[in-house]
């Protein structure tokens, strides 16, 4: 086992903001006595077999510089790998992200120096984390903040466009995307409980934030065991527009046309032609039927 971090950085992350700071970042891990390897990604999902590589070579502790993307593909290495060691991976975050939503539950500082003065205590906290399966390619993905369909996975699809807006990037697409969004016809069942018609999305929350800092689950608790859904068949342009606020403090979750739910299960299948994307923690990761379970307490992060 090694006692060295494993740093991998996503030199794209926050608009390239990861690639410009990493020699303050680099400076300031030797500062606070940091003994590391680190190492870029090259291309997309990269991180992936770095890190898998990383744990087979007796690393345990990760750090991860990037956005949210970033962290959910951390977190895909180490659960597709699932080493025997587990409980003793423990995975730091210097959030250089666009939306930076995950780091927001833990309240894990920006500014660098203070989130490597988190990692540097090592308090851990072990999370709930989600497992997506689709159906028809039986491709399994893990996320660690929040997953959705609909009109969420379009949004993210599209946001790229306005990531230089920094996190106003998912706000903005979502706004511009309302008047464009085709619902799709969904049917989804959980417990006793099955929603059928036309929907314009579905959220599945373990964390707070999602959308660069919006709280569009109503009680969110990741380490509960519990998924937090959110489910919007259909919310006006104006309706929105006249609760902007409630869409940062949570309180869009008590109006009418938004209902809540608390399962550890759920199936959503797709019942018309419509392709609707999936995403997971700001990734977008297919299309199609799927079913969702939650893996209680089954990552060790470190947070503030
Ligand atoms: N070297 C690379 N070249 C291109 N894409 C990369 C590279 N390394 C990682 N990626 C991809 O970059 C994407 C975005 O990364 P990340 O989410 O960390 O940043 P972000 O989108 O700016 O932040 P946030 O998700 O917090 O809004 C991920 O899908 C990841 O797979």
């Amino acid at each position: 086992m090694s006692t060295k971090w494993f740093v991998v950085i996503n030199p794209t992350s926050g608009n390239g903001a990861s690639k410009k700071k990493w020699p303050e970042i680099y400076t300031e891990l030797i500062h606070q006595n940091f003994e590391f390897e680190f190492v870029f990604t090259e291309y997309e999902k990269h991180s992936l077999v770095l890190v898998q590589n990383a744990i087979k070579q007796g690393f345990t502790k990760l750090i991860c510089v990037g956005g949210d993307g970033t962290i959910h593909n951390v977190v895909n290495a180490v659960l597709s790998l699932n080493p025997n060691n587990l409980q003793e991976i423990k995975i730091g975050i210097i959030p250089i992200g666009t939306g930076n939503d995950w780091v927001k539950t833990y309240n894990i500082s920006k500014d660098f120096k203070e989130a490597i003065k988190i990692i540097k205590a090592e308090k851990t906290i072990i999370q709930d984390i989600g497992k997506l399966q689709i159906t028809a390619s039986g491709k399994e993905v893990y996320f660690n903040n929040l997953a959705g369909i609909g009109f969420d996975g379009y949004v993210v699809n599209k946001v790229h466009k306005y990531k230089n807006l920094g996190f106003l990037a998912y706000f903005t697409g979502a706004i511009v995307s309302l008047t464009s969004y085709k619902r799709s016809n969904l049917e989804i069942t959980f417990n006793n409980t099955n929603l059928q018609g036309k929907t314009l999305m579905l959220l599945i929350g373990i964390c707070n934030y999602s959308g660069g800092g919006m709280r569009l689950t109503q009680n969110p608790n990741s380490t509960d065991g519990l998924f937090d859904i959110t489910y919007v068949d259909s919310i006006t342009l104006f309706t929105i527009l006249g609760n902007l606020r409630g869409l940062f403090n949570g309180t869009i979750t008590k109006l009418k046309c938004v209902k809540n739910f608390k399962t550890s299960n759920l199936k959503v299948k797709i019942l018309d032609s419509q392709e609707t994307y999936i995403q997971a923690d700001g990734e977008i990761i297919g299309s199609g039927n799927f079913n969702v379970s939650l893996l209680p307490k089954a990552i060790n992060f470190i947070v503030a």
